[in-house]
């Protein structure tokens, strides 16, 4: 090997040579055996070279290549050049001169090669340099991919959205751009300083150094949201990943990659925040539903209450439970298919109370409420499961029993009459009522309802007119009246305009001066067809009808007129009695009214007296009073009319601006052979008496009646004892005459004085 880098010089002495050439040998297997390639080149020529420098070369052997221009083993002529003109000068100075260079081996591959050459004799270059070439390619391409994975990373680090951050010791060996802009510092600023400053308190820089510890220990990565701080002091929530770059040894420092989510934090926040909202916007939503579901079938329940109460009032009586009127004509129409298709024969009684109202009028309508529903049970009991008992409203009663004949509508009614006549113990009072009962048949008293109803109502008006406390069965003579009823009220109507009312006075006397003290205008009506009608007929009719209030104007002021006229004709003045009727005294401003026409007529009010009945101050007994002295004030007389047969309380009377009572000609008709009837007179005689009034008794037509009425200390009579109504023109004859009526009796008239 020797040979191949060195050349033979011949050897000065055998011994010499010996060494020489041992020496040489001993550099031979040196080089020969040397890993890297050497290679003697003088004048561009390899002179010399060893194995490894052939191996590198693609020569077979370190022979191959001595002898060859050494510009071969470069790419190109350029690059021997440049290395030549880099290369001389340093080695000139006598230094080495080191460089990696693209070398060419003998297939014309390319390579990266280590040169490391120097001139043999640098102050002659001429002899030549020695080089020491080592084939670095593969140790170029891992540096080079070094290189290209170290610019990856850095490229990565440099441009990664996320921040990352290398610490050792807790302080920063770098990091990146992002990281510097996550926490606001400059570029390079934050180099070398520690990592305290990024959070917000010792505490929480020691605990996050105590958190990552243990993954860090373990080779696992610590993986945590955290609340940093920017260099301004501005909180920011990052998440944070971290590993230790080195397990085995944690002081090789750590990785942090950071991420600012305060974005995702505060959009979180926000979301918490407006689930909060929604939640309590649906709790209170809710609320609301459920109050409105709870208002609404509140509402419902209300409804529903009202419907069935509604639905009860359009069917039952709100007072007493029973079916009203709606519910007992539907009934009755049932029964009557019912009745009609199985041939059967049907009841309808129809019940009214008697003085029903005095009930209310004087104990109140409480009273009143409690008897009528008391009555209603009674009644109840007095019927099967399939009739109908039912109230119309006010003190009438309706009851429909189907399958009921003659007979059995009779037992019914008197036991009616008998549960209605038990006492009625209502609180401390104990009342006592009798009812008027009218029964009409299906089918021959009607063949529906209203038919039935009607005829049934006549018939309790008679049973009222024939003295009440009983019970009638409808008859076609009672239709007949009814329907004559029907034709007075028409035909009233027109009596006033058509001139066919009249009055008629009859003469009132005194027992005390046998004179004719006064004149009570009694009304007439005489209808072309229906002939003279009585007034006690056509009365009621005109006082249901409201024509009494124009009637009684009319008879008022015909009366007074009357009087007048009378007086103009000479004759003594008298007080003129005028009925009134209750429907006329309670309407408005009768006062007034009757100022008005004896102003008209300019008659004193004194010969004025208006004869009122007991039932006038029932229903409203102050507001009655309160006219009373209001008439009384203007100098009207007012006397009570057949007193003693109305439902008078004496407590009332008191204070009722009367000055006289007329006694009621159903006491004195009997005076002669009936003690009790003398017995009433007498107390109410004596009891007038006691209140400092009057009285005048009525329907005087015996000599016992008037002495017996004159015994008792009554001072005024009026009948036919004296006299029959007379027609007006017919009156001053009889007041002039009159003392003989008196004369006629002469004796008796003295014996009774
Ligand atoms: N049996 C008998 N009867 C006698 C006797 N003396 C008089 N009468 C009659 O008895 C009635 C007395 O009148 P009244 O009690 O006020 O009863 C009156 C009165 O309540 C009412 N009335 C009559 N005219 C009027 C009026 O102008 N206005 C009002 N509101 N009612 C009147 O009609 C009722 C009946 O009147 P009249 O038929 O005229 O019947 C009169 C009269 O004709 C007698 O000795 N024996």
């Amino acid at each position: 090997m020797s040979e191949d880098l060195l050349p033979t010089d011949p050897a000065p002495s055998s011994d010499v040579n010996r060494q020489l050439e041992l020496a040489l040998r001993e550099r031979d297997i040196i080089l020969g055996s040397a890993g890297l390639g050497i290679v003697y080149v003088r004048q561009r020529v390899i002179l010399r070279c060893n194995g490894r420098y052939a191996e590198i070369f693609g020569y077979a052997d370190a022979s191959e290549p001595l002898g060859r221009s050494s510009v071969e083993l470069y790419p190109d002529e350029p690059a021997f050049k440049q290395l030549g003109a880099e290369a001389y000068p340093v080695m000139a100075s006598g230094q080495r001169y080191k460089t990696e260079r693209l070398m060419r081996r003998r297939n014309g591959e390319l390579f990266w090669a280590s040169m490391t050459g120097r001139l043999i004799a640098p102050d002659d270059p001429a002899q030549g340099s020695i080089w020491i070439v080592d084939d670095i390619t593969e140790q170029r391409q891992a540096q080079d991919a070094l290189a290209a994975v170290t610019a990856e990373l850095q490229l990565i680090l440099e441009h990664s959205m996320v921040g990352i951050v290398f610490l050792r010791d807790r302080r920063v060996t770098r990091c990146n751009r992002s990281f510097e802009l996550l926490f606001g510092y400059e570029p390079g600023e934050l180099n070398g300083s520690s990592s305290r400053q990024w959070y917000l308190s010792d505490a929480d820089w020691e605990a996050a150094g105590q958190r990552c510890y243990e993954p860090f220990k373990q080779g696992r990565a610590f993986e945590g949201e955290m609340l940093l701080r920017k260099k301004d002091g501005t909180p920011v929530h990052c998440e944070v990943r971290s590993k230790a770059i080195d397990v085995s040894d944690l002081s090789r420092g750590s990785i942090w990659i950071t991420m600012d989510i305060s974005a995702r934090k505060n959009a979180e926040g926000a979301l918490v925040q407006a689930k909060d909202e929604l939640e309590h916007l649906i709790k209170k939503r809710t609320r609301q539903l459920q109050q409105t579901v709870l208002a609404m079938e509140q509402k419902v329940l209300e409804q529903q209450r009202a419907e069935a109460h509604i639905q009860r009032l359009a069917h039952f009586d709100a007072l007493t439970g029973l079916p009203n009127r709606v519910l007992l004509a539907e009934r009755c129409h049932q029964a009557i298919e019912i009745a009609r298709r199985h041939g059967e024969s049907l009841a309808l009684v129809f019940l009214d109370l008697d003085h029903f109202k005095n009930v209310n009028d004087s104990l109140g309508h409480r009273f009143g409420d409690e008897l009528l529903k008391t009555l209603a049970r009674r009644l109840k009991t007095a019927v099967r499961e399939q009739d109908t008992v039912s109230r119309l409203g006010g003190d009438e009663f309706i009851l429909v029993l189907p399958g009921t004949d003659n007979t059995g509508a009779g037992h019914v009614a008197e036991k009616v009459m008998e549960l209605a006549a038990q006492p009625f113990q209502i609180e401390q009072h104990e009342l006592n009522v009798t009812p008027s009962i009218g029964i009409a048949m299906y089918p021959s008293d009607g063949s529906d309802f209203d038919a039935l109803c009607r005829s049934a109502d006549i018939a309790m008006y008679r049973a009222k007119q024939d003295g009440r406390n009983s019970f009638r069965f409808f008859t076609s003579l009672m239709q007949a009246e009814a329907r004559r009823g029907l034709q007075l009220e028409n035909s009233l109507r027109r009596a006033l305009e058509r001139d066919q009312l009249s009055l008629v006075y009859q003469p009132q006397v005194s027992l005390v001066s046998g004179q004719v003290i006064g004149a009570e205008a009694l009304l007439r009506w005489r209808h072309p067809e229906l002939g003279e009608v009585s007034p006690a007929e056509f009365i009621p009719v005109a006082e249901s009808t409201g024509l009494i209030v124009p009637i009684g104007e009319w008879v008022m002021r015909t009366a007074v007129q009357q009087l007048k006229a009378w007086m103009a004709q000479g004759m003594a003045p008298l007080v003129m009695s005028v009925n009134l009727s209750s429907v006329q005294f309670r309407h408005n401003d009768l006062p007034g009214q009757i100022s008005r026409i004896l102003d008209e007529v300019a008659l004193p009010a004194e010969l004025l007296e208006l004869e009122l009945t007991e039932g006038v101050a029932m229903r409203d007994p102050q507001g009655a009073i309160a006219v009373m002295n209001d008439l009384h004030r203007r100098g009207i007389r007012l006397s009570i009319d057949d007193f003693g047969t109305g439902y008078s309380s004496l407590s009332y009377l008191k204070k009722f601006r009367v000055y006289k009572l007329k006694v009621d000609q159903s006491f004195v008709r009997d005076l002669g052979d009936d003690p009790e009837d003398r017995a009433i007179v007498s107390a109410i005689i004596s009891m007038a008496h006691s209140l400092g009034l009057q009285t005048i008794a009525e329907g005087v037509e015996t000599l016992e009646q008037m002495q017996f009425l004159r015994s008792q200390g009554c001072k005024e009579v009026q009948g036919y004892l004296f006299s029959r109504p007379l027609r007006a023109e017919e009156f001053p004859a009889f007041v002039a005459a009159g003392t003989r009526v008196l004369d006629e009796h002469a004796e008796l008239w003295h014996y009774a004085i």
